[in-house]
């Protein structure tokens, strides 16, 4: 049996960046208007991969989350949402994924939030603890390479077509469908850089690198804060017009476009039943309002409970995964559906991506507008792999080349990043 984590939190005072602390290789971070946690350099107190196997991979994650936080001796007069022992992870979206889910304890934290910041370190018992963490100099730019995946545009088409196939005999009401991109970017590169420019240009998404998974997601999946439970749900959804009218127009459409409509209904509703076992005082704001992205609107509504069984935000990420914005209705047949008509596998994009701590709180988001970085796969001289994916909800009444429109109007974050 291994020995037991020492954890102690103390308030500091940081500069405004705390990525400038993060790993410029492999950075492991999770932000929003620049409040957050980051891992300080590459160092990790404990890393937890789980493989497909018989066993819910969440389920796998979530003992051996117990484990660690049971066996730890904590410090922490801070006492704050993320501080004291905290993880990080990242899911696959299908078990059957080739990909690894992970959980990543870092040796050493540093978070803020209005206006607090702190450290957190991290070491086994009898260990010394992380020394002062120092800030390094972001790296030279870098532009990255980006092309067709295994799901070509033209194949796209045919998937959403094999789709609306499907919703017309009455097999599913709903699929989401993605095609990916594939690329490099240098040897070497800082990918704190790609981090800063995603939560730079897109200041109201979850902005999150985890074991290679870098992206803003704009969809809170679920938060937990001392037992109050929220959650944002998108699907439906336009480009932004080029100027102030054709811009109005797109919005005004939106919320107006039956399909767009019935395309959130199907998203919201599988929220609800999957948070109510665990809540109380659950409500969902009445109809959707428009969500402002740079690129894109979406339809979007708030829902917010109270946790009524002492869930943990880890365990209600797992009830609500996957939900019908990026799987569709009804699950186990759109996931086959996806299975048949996706040439690749998802890995961990459309998974859920976040952080917890040992008090259970903790903010994940589904891993959209995102890429998956191949780090520490090939030599130290060798370009950096990356796979970016993007999709969209397929209902009746969807049109395979609009679709495919807003796939690219999604991948927009992360291929302006590269660029
Ligand atoms: C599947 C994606 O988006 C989902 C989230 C918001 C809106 C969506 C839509 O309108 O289709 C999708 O359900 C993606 O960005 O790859």
């Amino acid at each position: 049996m291994t020995a037991g984590l020492v954890v102690e939190t103390r308030e500091i005072d940081l500069g405004d960046d705390l990525l400038a602390y993060a790993d410029p290789a492999g950075p492991l971070a999770w932000l929003r208007r620049g409040d957050g946690i980051v891992a300080v350099g590459p160092e990790t107190a404990r890393v937890v991969r789980v493989a497909a196997g018989a066993e819910m991979r969440a389920a796998a994650l979530g003992r051996a989350w117990d484990a660690i936080r049971s066996s730890a001796v904590v410090d922490d007069p801070v006492r704050h949402p993320g501080t004291g022992l905290v993880a990080f992870a990242a899911l696959v979206f299908d078990e059957g994924s080739s990909a690894d889910s992970v959980l990543v304890v870092p040796r050493t934290v540093i978070g803020r939030h209005n206006g607090r910041t702190w450290i957190t370190r991290i070491h086994d018992e009898g260990a010394a603890p992380a020394e002062d963490p120092a800030p390094t100099a972001f790296g030279p730019h870098w532009a990255g390479t980006l092309g067709p995946g295994a799901q070509t545009a033209q194949g796209y088409q045919s998937s959403v077509r094999a789709a609306l196939a499907g919703i017309a005999e009455g097999r599913y009401g709903k699929v989401v469908l993605a095609r990916d991109l594939v690329g490099t970017v240098p040897a070497g590169s800082d990918l704190r850089r790609l981090v800063r420019a995603l939560s730079t240009e897109y200041p109201d998404t979850w902005a999150f690198a985890v074991d290679g998974l870098i992206g803003a997601s704009p969809e809170t999946l679920v938060t937990v804060q001392d037992g109050v439970v929220t959650a944002r749900v998108l699907a439906g959804t336009t480009a932004r017009g080029a100027d102030a009218v054709t811009d109005a127009r797109a919005a005004a459409g939106l919320a107006d476009s039956p399909k767009d409509n019935d395309e959130h209904a199907f998203a919201v509703r599988s929220v609800v039943a999957a948070l109510a076992p665990h809540t109380r005082a659950l409500e969902a704001d009445g109809g959707p309002f428009i969500l402002e992205l740079p690129n894109l609107f979406h339809l979007a509504t708030d829902v917010r409970a109270e946790l009524s069984d002492g869930a943990s935000a880890l365990d209600l990420a797992a009830a609500l995964h996957p939900t019908a914005a990026v799987a569709g209705t009804p699950t186990d047949v759109a996931i086959a559906a996806i299975r048949e008509l996706e040439p690749f596998d998802r890995g961990r994009y459309a998974g859920p991506v976040g952080w917890i701590d040992a008090h259970g709180n903790g903010e994940w988001a589904i891993a959209l507008r995102c890429a998956q970085f191949g780090i520490g796969e090939g030599g130290s001289a060798d370009p950096i792999r990356l796979t970016a994916y993007a999709g969209a909800g397929i209902v009746a009444g969807s049109d395979p080349e609009a679709e495919l429109l807003e796939t690219r109007v999604k991948f927009r974050p992360i291929v302006d990043a590269l660029a």
